[in-house]
């Protein structure tokens, strides 16, 4: 493997200074395009494998002897590596970083939080340190929040070499991203539909030079639901070109892999089951329908302090189940494609500077957002394709650390529940609790549920009132909303706002009172 020269590191400096003096700051602006966020897949599960969730952790394990030096990465590199305190590559880099330096097309598949960001960005900036040009790589994601994860990630390891990125996401203002692209990054990391608005209304931007093609979550970006948009960002690119896909679970239907027209890509698969139930405790809960809120609130109580993932099914979910929680007093935060973009990133960053502990959010947080200290992942609504179970889960238990996920599965669920277990190739011990515990919060919760109702109506009316269409960014703002909890008798649960660990958001005993029969 060659070194890069010094002089190869200095181009890339200097050319950078030169042309990105003066950088413009992005401006955030609400929009309503929310082609690129799409919640559902089609199916097709049969077909599909997945690398199990949680299992190969990032964090290098004892037999892990091999050295960044030894992947044949350069020097600079490994410093970065270093600097962000990656020891030892973890098991998808050892295995795809080589094959990737030698030229070959990969197809990367390996658990949730086992570093397959590293695993394509590391040999991508060695590829371009060799030989320095903008417009070198383009990465597709299928969320905006994760387009941004991502270039923090490659600007985090490319920050000794002077590397610029792009994010070209929807939500955000077009003529600045367009003035970005036109100070040619070295890095474009792009949601499919927002990356054809530039190339379609863009002059004199077009992606002849890309080098590098990555599809992360690779094979939702190649689901139905990004075909228009896929097809025609594939016609514009050179066919000399590498391609990288990489994810957790992967299509096996050639048709699709077909479309990224991979040439003699080399398959490389890291997935060691048994370390699951050591880091990931996975377990369900079966319960009525009707009762999947005071179970919730339950498991909230129970698990109190700790950092909380809930995933719903659908925008207005969220925002219910968050309201109902705030009302009970406790730091929950929506999460969901129907905000706006600023809304949608504050929303996260609240929750990644832990002033909030419960996000609660469709699957457009289910994929590839990499928060540490998620402790505890909540199906509260079961996903309707088993491979999001994986990805959802995969939110905890990251890069070696430990975590827990319960599913709420209902009378209505049992098929799709019995999917996810064969899909994981195992079944799941029940979530133990004691009903008559749950039941005596009851009450409590069914006041809180009508407060989230009459609050939530009132949000629909004031936004409706000032025009906005509904379902549209009518669903953000639920945190600052008190109508409806001002006519709300004080509960007096001593519930916190911010989710330090060891903090109980509200006092057990305030709702063992008055044990109720169901
Ligand atoms: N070699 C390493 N040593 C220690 N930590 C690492 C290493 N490589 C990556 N990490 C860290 O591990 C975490 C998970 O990495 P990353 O987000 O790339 O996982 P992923 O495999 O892409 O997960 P997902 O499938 O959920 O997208 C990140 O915080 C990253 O900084």
């Amino acid at each position: 493997m060659s070194e890069t020269s010094e002089d190869d590191q200095a181009q890339l400096q200097t050319s950078d200074e030169e042309e990105l003096s003066g950088e413009e700051e992005d401006q955030i602006e609400e929009s309503e395009n929310e082609d690129d966020d799409n919640e559902g897949e089609s199916g097709d599960e049969d077909e599909d494998e997945a690398a199990g969730s949680g299992s190969d952790a990032a964090a290098p394990t004892e037999e892990a002897k091999l050295t960044w030096k030894d992947l044949g990465l350069n020097d600079t590199l490994c410093q970065a590596c270093e600097e962000l305190k990656w020891k030892a590559p973890s098991k998808i880099q050892r295995e795809a970083i080589p094959v990737a330096l030698q030229g070959k097309d990969v197809i990367g598949l390996a658990e949730t939080g086992s570093g397959k960001t590293g695993a394509f960005a590391l040999p991508i900036l060695h590829a371009l340190l060799e030989n320095p040009q903008r417009y070198f790589a383009l990465v597709l994601t299928p969320t905006r929040e994760l387009a941004f994860q991502i270039g923090e990630q490659f600007e985090a390891l490319g920050s000794g070499i002077g590397i610029k990125c792009c994010v070209v996401v929807g939500g955000m203002d077009m003529v600045a991203q367009g003035l970005q692209l036109a100070k040619k990054p070295h890095i474009i990391i792009a949601t499919p539909g927002r990356l054809v608005d530039h190339l379609e209304n863009m002059k004199g931007f077009n992606l002849k030079a890309i080098k590098y093609l990555v599809m992360d979550e690779a094979d939702r970006i190649l689901n139905m639901d990004f075909e228009v948009e896929l097809d025609k960002i594939l016609k514009v690119l050179p066919r000399e070109r590498r391609t990288f896909l990489f994810s957790a679970t992967m299509t096996k239907k050639v048709k699709k892999l077909q479309r990224a027209s991979l040439k003699d890509p080399v398959k490389v698969e890291v997935s060691n089951k048994y370390q699951t139930v050591e880091q990931l405790q996975q377990s369900y809960l079966f319960i009525p329908v009707k009762y999947k809120d005071v179970y919730l609130v339950h498991i909230l109580n129970e698990l109190a302090g700790n950092s909380f993932m809930i995933f719903c099914s659908t925008c207005n979910n969220t925002v219910k189940t968050a309201l109902m929680l705030r009302a009970l007093g406790l730091a929950a935060i929506p999460l969901h494609g129907q905000m706006s973009q600023n809304k949608r990133l504050a929303a996260l960053n609240k929750f990644k500077a832990k002033n909030r502990s419960i996000l609660i959010s469709t699957d457009v947080a289910s994929r590839g957002l990499d928060i540490p200290h998620v402790d505890v992942v909540v199906n509260f609504d079961i996903p309707t394709h088993s491979k999001d179970y994986i990805h959802r889960v995969g939110r905890t238990a990251r890069a070696g650390r430990s975590g827990r996920a319960i599913t709420i599965v209902s009378q209505y669920d049992i098929e799709l529940y019995q999917r996810i277990e064969h899909l994981l190739g195992k079944q799941l011990p029940l979530y133990k609790c004691e009903e008559d515990e749950v039941m005596a919060l009851q009450e409590r919760v069914a006041e809180a549920q009508r407060t989230a109702k009459l609050e939530l109506k009132d949000l629909e009316d004031t936004k409706g009132g000032r025009g906005h269409k509904r379902g549209g960014d009518n669903h953000d703002d639920s945190e600052h909303f008190a109508g409806a909890r001002k006519r709300m008798k004080p509960m007096g649960n001593g519930a916190g706002g911010g989710g330090g660990k060891g903090k109980k958001p509200f006092a057990k005993k305030n709702w063992t009172k008055g044990k109720q029969k169901r």
